[in-house]
């Protein structure tokens, strides 16, 4: 049976304050990537973690198809003594996969090259900068292969050049796995590129879901974000999302 990630009329609240209201999520389907966007407060991080199951919510979640479901929060894993290599050897020790030492060895550093983190693989983690542990993290995700994947902002504290691998990275695996991936990213020029999918949370509600074309427009950015914005496509069809308000 394919594998597909159902998320229907959640509702939760912190307290008395309602979060998600009857938040139904187009379904996330093997192969695919859904980005979920939405004002910081709107409430994406509190989703992911109520699809995760670290929250008790109203409504369901249901994974059909089978495999693991692996959450990656914002914050990167922790400092430590690990080296990078040892760190995702452990992630994928943990992880329960089948194989020998060999074999181990072998998917990390197919994995560490993968997000061209081989350089840094005898390193420690408690000597690296923020957004190295941060692929560090994906990588640990990514070794497990699971069937799905919850990312909150992979790339927030990643320069341009890494913004764009973890990407890459994480849309391979999902077509390659296949895994059904759904991830909460910020910048909308970004999830324009990755995700087939596009869902705007906004109050704890779904203000929109479709493709990126459909779901980024001049409308949206005003109603959701205030802000006068611009939504350019290149000739290759890649969109661009731009603020023509003055600073
Ligand atoms: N542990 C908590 N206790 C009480 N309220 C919380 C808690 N965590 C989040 N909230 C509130 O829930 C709302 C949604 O928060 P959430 O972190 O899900 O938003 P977000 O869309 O991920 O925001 P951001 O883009 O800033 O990361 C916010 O109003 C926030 O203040």
């Amino acid at each position: 049976m394919d594998l597909t990630l159902r998320v229907e009329r959640l509702g939760f609240e912190y307290g008395r304050t309602p979060v998600l209201r009857e938040v139904t999520l187009p379904e996330v389907r093997a192969a695919e990537v859904t980005a979920v966007i939405g004002p910081n407060g709107s409430g994406k991080s509190t989703l992911l973690r109520c699809v995760a199951g670290f929250h008790r919510a109203r409504g369901r979640v249901r994974v059909s198809g089978g495999g693991e479901i692996l959450y990656l929060p914002q914050d990167p894993p922790p400092p430590s003594s690990l080296t990078v290599f040892e760190a995702v050897l452990v992630a994928r020790r943990v992880g329960g996969s089948g194989g020998g030492r060999r074999e181990h060895e072998a998917r990390v550093a197919e994995t560490l090259a993968a997000l061209d983190l081989d350089g840094l693989a005898g390193r420690r983690l408690a000597e690296l900068s923020g957004g190295q542990r941060q692929m560090v993290g994906l990588a640990q995700a990514m070794i497990r292969r699971p069937g799905v994947l919850l990312l909150d902002e992979p790339t927030s504290n990643l320069d341009l050049r890494n913004q764009f691998r973890v990407l890459r990275s994480v849309r391979d695996l999902a077509r390659n796995q296949p895994a059904a991936v759904l991830a909460v990213v910020h910048d909308l020029s970004l999830a324009a590129r990755i995700a087939d999918r596009i869902v705007v949370l906004h109050n704890g509600t779904v203000h929109s879901h479709g493709s990126p074309a459909e779901v980024l427009t001049t409308a949206m950015l005003s109603e959701v974000y205030q802000v006068d914005g611009t939504v350019q496509r290149a000739g290759n069809g890649v969109l661009t999302v731009a603020i023509a308000d003055r600073i």
